[in-house]
């Protein structure tokens, strides 16, 4: 079989690909073992991250190119304000997270470079590169969680985590995801496709940036 596009897009972004989903931050939440100052400073940022991700999904949604594509997209934001959000919820009264850390907390020089990426993109991006980063923050949450042992940790600040990203649902999407960018990706020149890259590979850092910044 000939690479597809989003292979070709992976590829080129090793080693930060692998770093991220086989990340010590991630063996230590399957170990059930990330210590509660780390977990409550992540989840902290990681929801003003979610929050940024919602308007890119919305982009997304404005800018598909069909209306299948536009019911697949509604469908995964419906799951990020529900599901998703009562999970920060829950996870924030078990840390002890008060209100000013979860409306408005100091945000990390990861969760800034991440936001400046997502906000340009969702400013000035086509509907091939919004679909790129959008895929590198959904790619490797699967792969990474897809990679927990069958047996979860006690917790579950730690257990829910994984399982946000491994069950069947969450695949289904990623795998939509992929092939959407396939096909969108098909259609384009050398130059955009380059364009699409660049944004892959700086996503992908970013994401290595942002477990790096959480890690003890
Ligand atoms: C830094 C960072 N990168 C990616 C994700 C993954 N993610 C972002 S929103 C969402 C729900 C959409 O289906 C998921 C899975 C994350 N949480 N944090």
């Amino acid at each position: 079989m000939t690479e597809t596009f989003t292979d070709w897009l992976r590829q080129r972004s090793e080693p930060d690909w692998t770093a991220v989903v086989t990340h010590p931050f991630t063996q230590g939440l399957f170990d059930g073992l990330v210590p509660v100052t780390s977990m409550r400073s992540y989840l902290v940022q990681d929801y003003q991250f979610v929050d940024d991700f919602l308007a890119l999904l919305g982009s997304a949604l404005a800018k598909a190119d069909r209306y299948s594509s536009r019911l697949a997209i509604a469908g995964s934001i419906a799951v990020v304000t529900s599901e998703e959000n009562t999970y920060f919820q829950r996870a924030f009264d078990a840390l002890g997270v008060g209100e000013a850390d979860r409306v408005r907390p100091k945000l990390d020089e990861a969760t800034v470079a991440f936001r400046e990426l997502i906000s340009d993109t969702n400013a000035r991006g086509s509907y091939a590169e919004v679909l790129t980063v959008l895929t590198v923050a959904e790619w490797t949450y699967l792969e990474w969680a897809m990679r927990a042992p069958a047996a979860l940790p006690e917790n579950f600040v730690h257990a829910e985590w994984i399982t946000l990203h491994n069950n069947p649902d969450f695949q289904s999407w990623v795998r939509w995801l992929c092939r959407e960018l396939d096909r969108v990706g098909a259609d384009l020149d050398e130059r955009d496709r380059a364009r699409c890259l660049r944004l892959f590979q700086h996503a992908t850092r970013c994401e290595l940036d942002f477990f790096n910044t959480h890690s003890p």
